[in-house]
This record gives C-alpha cells, sequence and structure tokens, in this order.
C-alpha cells in the first residue's frame, strides 16, 4: 500500500504527515504537488492523503480554493471509482468543500483559533485517544437531515469527548455539532478529520494514540 500526500501552497503538515507515515509507520510515500495531476501510480489498494496547513491561505472559506486545483480533480475521480482518501484538518475541509463528504467546518465557536489535546472516541475502540488539534475553523456543521443519515449509516468515526470517553459537551473544543470530530463517506473509502493523528505517532513526542488513528483506517 502506497501513500500519496497532496501538498498546497500553504500546506504546513505535509512533512509531519510524511514523516508519520514513512518514520514511524514504514510506510512508501509519494508527496503530490497540487498543479499536478497525475494519480497513475497509485490503485485503488493505495490512499491519497491531504494534510492540515492553511490551503491559499483560507481565503474566502478554509478549503474553497484547493478544492479546484488539478491534483483535486485527480483525487475526486480517483474517490469515485473506490480509491482511499483522508483528509485531516485542512484536509477534512477539502474534502467538505469538495463535496466528498457532507456539512461543513465553521469557524470555532469562541471565534478562536484552538491548539491543544483532546479526547476524541470512536464506537469500535475502547478507550478515548489523545489527539492534538490546531484550528480556526473546526465547528463541523450539517443539517438534521444529514446527520441523522450519518448517525444511522455509522459514519461518526470520532467525537469529542472526555478522557473517559463520555461524551460531554464540555469536551467539545470548538462547537462541533453533535460533538463531531470526523466523519467518513456511506463506502468507508474517504475519512476526514479535525484532529492531528500526524502527531501522536512517536514516543519522541509522548503520544502513540495516533497509530490507533491510522490503523483504525486501515493505514497500517
Ligand atoms: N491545522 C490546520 O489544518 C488548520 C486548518 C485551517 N487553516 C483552520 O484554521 O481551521
Amino acid at each position: 500500500m502506497k501513500f500519496g500526500i497532496v501538498v498546497f501552497p500553504g500546506s504546513n503538515c505535509d512533512r509531519d504527515m510524511q514523516d508519520a507515515l514513512q518514520n514511524d509507520l514504514n510506510k512508501e510515500v509519494i508527496m503530490l504537488w497540487h498543479k499536478d495531476e497525475d494519480l497513475s501510480m497509485f490503485t485503488t489498494d493505495d490512499y491519497i492523503v491531504l494534510p492540515g496547513g492553511f490551503s491559499f491561505g483560507d481565503y474566502l472559506r478554509c478549503g474553497a480554493i484547493a478544492r479546484f486545483s488539478p491534483m483535486m480533480q485527480s483525487v475526486i475521480a480517483f474517490a469515485n471509482k473506490g480509491g482511499k482518501v483522508l483528509g485531516v484538518c485542512n484536509g477534512f475541509q477539502v474534502l467538505c468543500e469538495s463535496g466528498l463528504l457532507p456539512g461543513t467546518l465553521l469557524p470555532n465557536g469562541n471565534q478562536q483559533f484552538v491548539c491543544k489535546n483532546v479526547y476524541i472516541k470512536n464506537d469500535s475502540l475502547p478507550k478515548a485517544l489523545k489527539i492534538p488539534i490546531a484550528h480556526g475553523d473546526g465547528r463541523y456543521y450539517a443539517d438534521d437531515k444529514v446527520l441523522n443519515e450519518l448517525e444511522a449509516n455509522n459514519q461518526i468515526i470520532f467525537r469529542y469527548t472526555d478522557e473517559f470517553g463520555n461524551l460531554d459537551l464540555s469536551a467539545n473544543p470548538n462547537g462541533a455539532i453533535r460533538n463531531i470530530a470526523g466523519i467518513c463517506n456511506k463506502e468507508r473509502t474517504v475519512f476526514g478529520m479535525m484532529p492531528h493523528p500526524e502527531r501522536a505517532t512517536t514516543p519522541n513526542l509522548g503520544n502513540l494514540d495516533g497509530v490507533e488513528v491510522f490503523r483504525l483506517f486501515g493505514m497500517n
């Protein structure tokens, strides 16, 4: 399984993602420039990753310009034929702007950039994972119809919880509706999340919980 990481002007977590996948998880990684469009070296067994950052300076809305990059047209085609895609933070925003995932990421409820460790819980895992966040526009929002569909299909992959995995409104760092920290598409091939698992894959950073996240997505 190979991993392609798309670099946009303003991406700033692309090298962290490369380091985590290549050096901590021992994966083959190919860096991809947003102006290129060739994904012919990838099969649907492989993964394309959209990293965090401030693509195009977050102008208009986070991810709204990156979505039109030539490479994104190829990523959308790759996803539509069943290829796996993960978007982290700004990458999640790009996936929502592209229509590969439903809903949107609004400015944080407190109007502040929030940078800290949070706890998130996936229903299939026994405990909450401690993963860092760093975003100004992380408040997931979708209308009730979409949210009910996401819940019915088990597409809410992570919710913000307290450290014991309890759904606690005070554990929600940005006001995301129903404490949503990450979702996937119906086919479970496209994943998006605001927290940064690539910042938690080495004992050097004192946190290995990100490895669990990558395992959950079938990346490790
Ligand atoms: N770390 C990130 O990817 C930040 C995403 C986006 N620029 C925001 O502030 O919401």
